[in-house]
């Protein structure tokens, strides 16, 4: 489902590369937890995935694309299979719940009743069909993240991408969210979480792929983070 072989991405020619020579696969239907400090190159892997920025070196297959030589045009196509819910949110602050999940679907030019059908569903999901009609500043920060995931899934991606969704929100709400993203892992969503919170990582027993300074230092399918590094909670 998601494939990078041998993949380096340096954003400039002087400084050292973001990511150096990572290969990593993930399989359909997975979840994963990618992990590592703050720079250690968890956002631009994911960067990479959706293509918003182009490899260096290396191969990279998601969703059946070949994303290195992908022509811009073919961008769109790619994006339609994964949905992206990120620390902020980044909800639509004047549409209301509904509003914010069911722009998804207009953008893609859904029929009016297709819209009528799954914003509700997807509301359903996340637990806030009694909340359609809020807007976002009228919620807590962990139902805006509910938001967040359910536009992120309204469209039925394969692949979900989630960058420190729990990074704005207190213990028990990230428990909460990392609970609903497990439960869209279970229809079959590939699932990956970029985080730093060793918390999270270590309650969910998951796959865990971390990077250090851009290399892929471990990937363990069993889970719990590696207490002898420094990580962003113990500076
Ligand atoms: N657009 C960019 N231009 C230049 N350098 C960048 C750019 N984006 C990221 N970098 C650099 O690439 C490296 C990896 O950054 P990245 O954002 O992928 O790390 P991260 O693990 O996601 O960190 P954080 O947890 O702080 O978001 C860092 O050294 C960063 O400064």
């Amino acid at each position: 489902m998601i494939l990078l072989d041998h993949v380096t991405k340096r954003y400039d020619a002087a400084s050292a590369p973001a990511l150096d020579d990572v290969s990593v696969e993930i399989e359909r239907g997975e979840f994963a937890f990618v992990v590592g400090a703050s720079g250690s190159g968890k956002s631009t892997l994911l960067r990479l995935v959706t293509r918003e920025v182009a490899p260096t070196h290396g191969r990279i297959q998601v969703a059946g694309y070949n994303l290195a030589d992908m022509p811009e045009r073919r961008i769109p196509a790619l994006r339609r299979e994964i949905g992206v819910v990120f620390q902020d949110f980044r909800l639509l602050e004047g549409k209301t719940v509904q509003q914010n999940v069911a722009f998804v679907l207009q953008v893609l030019g859904a029929k009016r009743r297709r819209i009528k059908q799954q914003v509700p569903e997807a509301l359903e999901l996340v637990g806030l069909a009694d909340k359609a009609k809020r807007l976002p500043h009228e919620l807590s920060g962990g139902e805006q993240q509910r938001v967040a995931i359910a536009r992120a899934v309204v469209k039925a991606p394969p692949i979900l991408l989630a960058d420190e969704p729990t990074g704005n929100l207190d213990p028990e709400t990230s428990q909460e969210i990392m609970r609903l993203l497990q439960r869209i892992n279970k229809t079959g969503t590939t699932v990956v979480v970029a985080t730093h919170e060793r918390g999270i990582v270590d309650e969910s027993r998951k796959r865990v792929i971390e990077l250090r300074d851009g290399t892929l230092v471990r990937d363990e399918q069993t889970g719990g983070y590696d207490a002898s590094q420094p990580g962003e909670d113990d500076r």
